[in-house]
């Protein structure tokens, strides 16, 4: 862009040509695809790790999910440092060696590559959080991609009908084109009747949280979560939190959302997972617009909680004892 607020974050440009170079890097490892694109025409890209990674082989797959929100750019450098930890570890390091052999592991760097190139195209930040898709009858563009998922959509307060609210829904579930295609790439990983992948985190900032389904309702246990889905949500969330100092808790603890992708991903596809609310704890250290500088340090700062769900992938119940 002819502007930039902070050249240390990546665009969706130079996100494209880091994903080339470490797929031209490891091509028997990692492999790129479009899996759709958004609102404004940009390809929306998975980058799929594993051994024989051409092959669909049988093993758990875990999802990990990046930029739903525009302004929230630490979370595509968590994207680019899980990529680089996973292959260049390979072959080095026996635990990532062992998890890239036994499981397929997609990362989707941006999923709002519209939104992000909107907010960094000035030179200063724009403070943008939704696609940039147009609202029929409003001046307001834009949809809150972390609102239009399709479980419980708009049922209990936590998005608005509004399009020119930042949590606005949309006029329908999946309306947003983002979205679609991610529920799209998700539902396809269905193989024989089974869901493969077993787990996955939704990568947002700021407050260095590690939240967990359900976001709709403040009940723990409730239609579509057991007290063993609920206890082994919180306990996988506290032994990642163990790890990366962030405060494990139930998303709805935060604030009460509804057509989230965690609702979703766990109520309509039972995979066990969490979003991460990275750093800065607070607006003090910076809010969604941290130095550059913290970015090796912050994203670095999730390794050990990314290969603890790695470990669990293959049956994340085992946590609580369960075999399930
Ligand atoms: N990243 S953020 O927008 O500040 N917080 C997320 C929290 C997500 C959740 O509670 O599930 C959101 O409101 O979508
Ligand atoms: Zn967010």
């Amino acid at each position: 862009p002819l502007a930039d607020p902070d050249p240390g974050y990546t665009g969706y440009a130079e996100l494209v040509g880091v994903i080339d170079e470490v797929v031209a890097a490891h091509p028997d490892i990692a492999a790129r695809s479009v899996i759709g694109r958004s609102h404004e025409g940009r390809d929306l890209l998975a980058v799929k790790i594993s051994d024989n990674v051409d092959v669909d082989e049988d093993q758990p797959e875990v999802l990990f999910v990046h930029a739903q929100h525009a302004r929230e750019h630490l979370t595509v450098e968590m994207a680019v440092h899980l990529m680089r930890l996973l292959t260049d570890g390979y072959g080095g390091d026996p635990r990532i060696t062992d998890l890239v052999d036994d499981r397929e592991i997609w990362i989707l760097p941006n999923v709002n590559p519209d939104g992000s190139e909107y907010d960094m195209a000035g030179s200063t930040w724009r403070n943008w959080r939704k696609n940039r898709q147009p609202n029929e009858g409003s001046s307001s563009p834009g949809t809150d991609l972390n609102r239009n998922w399709a479980y419980e959509w708009g049922c209990c307060g936590g998005s608005s009908g509004n399009p020119s609210s930042i949590t606005y829904r949309g006029p329908a579930p999946e309306s947003a084109p983002e979205v679609r295609v991610v529920a799209d790439f998700v539902r396809g990983r269905v193989v024989g009747g089974e869901q493969q992948i077993t787990t996955a985190i939704d990568f947002h900032t700021y407050s260095e949280l590690i939240l967990w389904p359900f976001g709709h309702t403040y009940d723990d246990v409730t239609n579509g979560m057991t007290r063993e889905e609920y206890d082994t949500h919180a306990a996988l969330g506290e032994h990642m939190a163990e790890a990366n100092g962030y405060t494990p808790q139930q998303s709805s603890d935060l604030y009460v959302t509804d057509g989230s992708i965690n609702d979703w991903l766990w109520g309509d596809q039972r995979i066990v997972n969490f979003t991460y609310e990275m750093y800065p704890r607070s607006a003090a250290g910076g809010g969604f617009y941290p130095p550059s500088s913290v970015i090796e340090r912050e994203t670095a700062r999730n390794e050990e909680a990314v290969l603890r769900l790695l470990d669990y992938a293959d049956c994340p119940y085992r946590i609580i004892g369960e075999e399930a």
